[in-house]
Order: structure tokens, then sequence, then C-alpha cells
């Protein structure tokens, strides 16, 4: 269980999130909302301890691990939007190297990332290149393997689909389904593709005006069952309506 109590962070004096109450359950796979800025990827560094928040509390299965980063490592696996990848690695030899960071035996770093690349690499060969040759979706892909590597119990994940075709999309999206379904495992997920959010998402977390403007399951989110996830969420996220008239310059 994640629990976020109080969260505040601004940069340079800018107040970014404020006063964030959250809680994401075992087998939630809660999926981030907000535009552009409103501290999704903030907040999901926050949890995985990347940044400090300056208020606030963040509670891992109840507990604090602000000044354990190896414990929290081991709990959480992280999808973030900066990429670490070594680029003279291949594939495989970055996945070995996370591997031993987390202290795997080797025997079983091999064995996962063998499921690992057969899973999400169409082409066996795909692991065994260097990353510095990988395409955008290719790197995501490997980022996602990293972060599967040690079977953690929390996945975080800042806008995986992204980069992504739409097969390994749907993959991502099964995968992710049955994650949260084992025990003991939740998603936190950070993602502007509504198409998958309406997918999968059980329960939805809009962050606008540096607020949680809603949390709450989907059903609730769109008004007893009408799936116009879309619809909903720009009235809660531009309640002005869209401005189209200021595209006429454009044609
Ligand atoms: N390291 C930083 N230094 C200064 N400002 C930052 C930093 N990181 C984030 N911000 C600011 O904090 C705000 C929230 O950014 P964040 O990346 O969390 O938003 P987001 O909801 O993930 O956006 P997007 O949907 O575009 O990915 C933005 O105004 C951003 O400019």
């Amino acid at each position: 269980m994640i629990t976020l109590k109080g969260i505040s962070k601004s940069f340079q004096r800018k107040l970014v999130l404020d006063d964030i109450h959250l809680t994401v359950q075992p087998h939630d796979i809660c999926c981030l909302l907000g535009k552009n800025g409103a501290g999704k990827s903030t907040l999901i560094n926050i949890i995985a301890r990347l940044i400090s928040q300056d208020k606030g509390e963040v509670l891992i299965k109840g507990q604090v691990f602000d000044n354990n980063k190896i414990l929290i490592k081991e709990k959480i696996g992280l999808v973030s939007q900066f990429d670490y990848l070594i680029e003279q690695l291949t594939g495989y030899q970055y996945l070995e190297f996370s591997g031993l960071l987390y202290k795997m035996a080797p025997a079983d770093i091999k064995e996962r990332i063998n499921s690992l690349s057969l899973f999400f690499f169409e082409n066996t060969t795909d692991i065994h290149q260097l990353i510095k040759g990988y395409s955008s979706g290719m790197r995501m892909k490997l980022n996602i393997m990293a972060a599967l590597l040690h079977k953690p119990d929390i996945l975080l994940l800042d806008e995986p689909f992204a980069n992504l075709d739409p097969v390994t999309c749907h993959k991502l999206a099964g995968f992710l389904q049955e994650f949260a379904a084992a025990p003991g495992k939740l998603v936190l997920i950070s993602s502007h593709d509504l198409l998958y959010v309406d997918k999968i998402a059980t329960r939805l977390c809009v962050l606008h005006d540096k607020k949680v403007a809603f949390d709450g399951d989907k059903e609730s989110f769109t008004n007893g069952g009408a799936k116009d996830l879309d619809k909903q969420l720009l009235e809660l996220i531009n309640p002005a309506g869209i401005n189209t008239a200021s595209l006429n310059w454009l044609t």
C-alpha cells in the first residue's frame, strides 16, 4: 500500500503540489491524470524517493523509507520519464547489471531476462543489440523490463504507453492487469493515453491546480458508468471549455 499524507512540493518557490493525500491499495491500478505540468511525474518521483517533498509523508506498506533507499528500491519498480540506460551496453548487459545492483543471484537474473525479453521483444536478437542503436520504443521496453526484473510489489510507471507500438501497448496493459491481480501488488501509472487508462484503471486520481481534483473509481468519475472519460476529464481540467477559436491563426 502507498499512503501519501499532505505532500507539498515547490520548485524555485513555485508550488507544484499542495497538500496531496492519496492511498493506493493492493490490487489497484491507479492512474494519475492531469494536464502537462500538473505534477504527475513530480509525485511519482517523490514516491520513488528520486526527489524529496517539502512537506508531508510517504508511507510504503505503512513505513516511512526516507532514509533507506535500498529497501525502497527492492519494493518498487520504477519506469521514469528520464531513462538511465547505458548506451555502450547491450540490453542484456544492462539488465544483468541492474540485477546485480538488486543483489539477485546470477541464475535468477538470466532466467528473468529470458522470460521478460521473450514477452516484450518480438525479435529475440533485440536484447543483444547495443542500447545506443535502440529506437525510443525499444528503450521504453528495456526500462519496463528493468523495472520488473526484481519482482517488485509496487510498480510506478510514468507514461509507459508513450512510444510503444499498439501490440506492445496491448501486451503491457494485459501484463499490468495480471500484475495487479497478484497478492500484495499494485500499480500507479501516469498516462495521457485515455484508451488504455479506460481499459486498465481501477482507480483514477486527477491532479489539477496543485491539488487532487478527483480520487475514486472510474465509474464514479464517469457519473455512474457513462463511458465518457475524455469528456469528464476535459470538463474537470478545462471547465471553461476548449477554446478552438485560438487555432484560427493556423489556417
Ligand atoms: N527539477 C525541476 N525544476 C524546476 N521545475 C520543475 C522540476 N521538475 C518539475 N518542475 C515543474 O513542476 C511542474 C510539474 O511538472 P511535472 O513534470 O511533475 O508535471 P507532469 O504532470 O508530469 O507533466 P507532463 O504531463 O507534461 O509530463 C511543472 O511546472 C514543471 O516545470
